[in-house]
């Protein structure tokens, strides 16, 4: 359902995250959804990831700037077919730094430092959703920066669990994430855990054209 009965404003969630509904308007979300179909075909396009203990993450993912794997960043596909990545647009990176000056001013300025707004960003992840796909509680811990993590969502809503730098339990807070939405996750925020235990099958804006949901994470190596 995209239509709500009540407005959305920018909230924050915990101090340094950052919840900015609607950042993206149509004609954005369907840019970026595009740019995805493209960098979701081979070569290092949208793979299965392998975790090391043998499991297969239900979320589907490619990488852009630098590959991810469990758990670093390598210039190409190490676990998978050597690939060299695909190279991270000046763009998305422009976007995201867009997203974290409105957070700052949405959240009072507080929890963002002066070096957030210069952020050099150079990677994203992608991360495709099928009906049944979830994202288990943890850290984005695998970058040397501490730039805000700034995320985009596009098709299906889903529940958005963002948790505490302590560990994967309470408190936490869960918040609906539809298409179009940013989140910024920076400051003391930057550590926290958080994952998304459920999406919205057939919630996603039919002119979109999207089954399922594609959420872009953005961050600075
Ligand atoms: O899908 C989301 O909204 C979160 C994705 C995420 O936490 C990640 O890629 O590390
Ligand atoms: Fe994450």
């Amino acid at each position: 359902m995209s239509e709500e009965l009540f407005p959305r404003p920018p909230a924050q969630v915990a101090p340094g995250a950052v919840h900015l509904p609607g950042w993206l308007d149509a004609g954005a979300q369907e840019e970026l959804l595009a740019a995805c179909r493209r960098w979701a075909l081979p070569p290092a396009g949208l793979r299965t990831v392998r975790m090391p203990g043998g499991g297969e993450m239900s979320v589907r993912q490619l990488s852009l700037g630098r590959h991810w794997y469990p758990y670093g960043y390598a210039d190409t596909v190490v676990d998978g077919g050597g690939e060299r990545v695909k190279t991270f647009p000046a763009w998305l990176g422009e976007w995201a730094q867009r997203a974290v000056d409105d957070a700052a001013a949405a959240a009072g300025d507080g929890p963002f430092g002066a070096g957030a707004r210069a952020a050099a960003y150079d990677i994203a992840l992608v991360n495709f959703y099928g009906a049944d796909a979830r994202m288990g509680m943890h850290r984005d811990s695998d970058e040397r920066s501490d730039a805000p993590v700034v995320s985009f969502s596009l098709g299906d809503a889903c529940v958005f669990r963002f948790g505490n730098a302590e560990g994967r339990g309470r408190p936490w807070r869960d918040v609906r994430l539809h298409s179009g939405d940013a989140f910024v996750f920076g400051g003391p925020a930057r550590l926290a855990y958080h994952g998304v235990p459920r999406t919205e099958p057939g919630s996603a804006p039919p002119a979109l054209g999207l089954r399922g949901r594609v959420n872009v994470t953005v961050r600075a190596y």
